[in-house]
């Protein structure tokens, strides 16, 4: 997996929108998809995580990886370790169609793979969007989602836009919240 971009790197990618993805898919774009989704595979196997020092990902955007495409790998697992994932795919092209009132933030706050310190607060997103993507074959899907994969999602389409996680931190009370905001732990 090339170099992960840092937001301490002096490269503009990661504050740049990234470009719409052509199908058919060229092989350089094909090689991105399957280079994004194996660091989150890798990331998340603790042998290959420690032999590695991969930092554990549930996602991963190409402009993350010096790419300015509009494509983000998304690994989320099950709730067990043997359970199927509770998502897993390429998004490329992907649009958020609709996206609730209802706000929700991560209790612990969020990370990045592109920052490496904390950043504390609150990082208020939509409790459930409707997606529209296209997959590596180039059908077009259409989901809900919903809690933390809808959390995760956004994070990752934030890169597509040049949008870093604390970006939407209050600076001034990082843990100031309204009453509705849901906190997920
Ligand atoms: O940098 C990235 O885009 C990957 C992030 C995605 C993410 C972070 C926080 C909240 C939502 C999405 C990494 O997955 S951060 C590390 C991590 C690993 C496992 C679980 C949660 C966060
Ligand atoms: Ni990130």
């Amino acid at each position: 997996m090339d170099d992960i971009v840092r937001d301490t790197d002096n490269n503009p990618v990661l504050r740049t929108r990234a470009a719409k993805v052509d199908f058919p898919l060229s092989v350089e774009n094909q090689q991105l998809a399957q280079q994004l989704m194996e660091y989150l595979e890798n990331s998340q196997n603790e042998e290959i995580a420690e032999k590695y020092q991969l930092r554990a990902g549930v996602g991963l955007a190409a402009p993350q990886v010096n790419h300015g495409v509009r494509m983000t790998a998304v690994l989320i697992p099950g709730e067990n370790e043997d359970d199927e994932p509770a998502f897993k795919d390429v998004l490329v092209n992907p649009v958020i169609l609709s996206e609730s009132v209802q706000m929700a933030a991560l209790a612990e706050g969020e990370g990045c793979l592109s920052v490496d310190r904390d950043v504390p607060g609150y990082v208020p997103r939509h409790d459930r969007i409707t997606l529209k993507y296209q997959n590596l074959a180039g059908e077009t899907k259409q989901v809900r989602l919903k809690h933390y994969p809808a959390i995760v999602v956004q994070h990752e389409l934030d890169h597509l836009i040049g949008v870093l996680f604390y970006d939407h931190i209050d600076e001034n009370e990082p843990f100031n919240h309204p009453d509705d905001l849901i906190l997920l732990s």
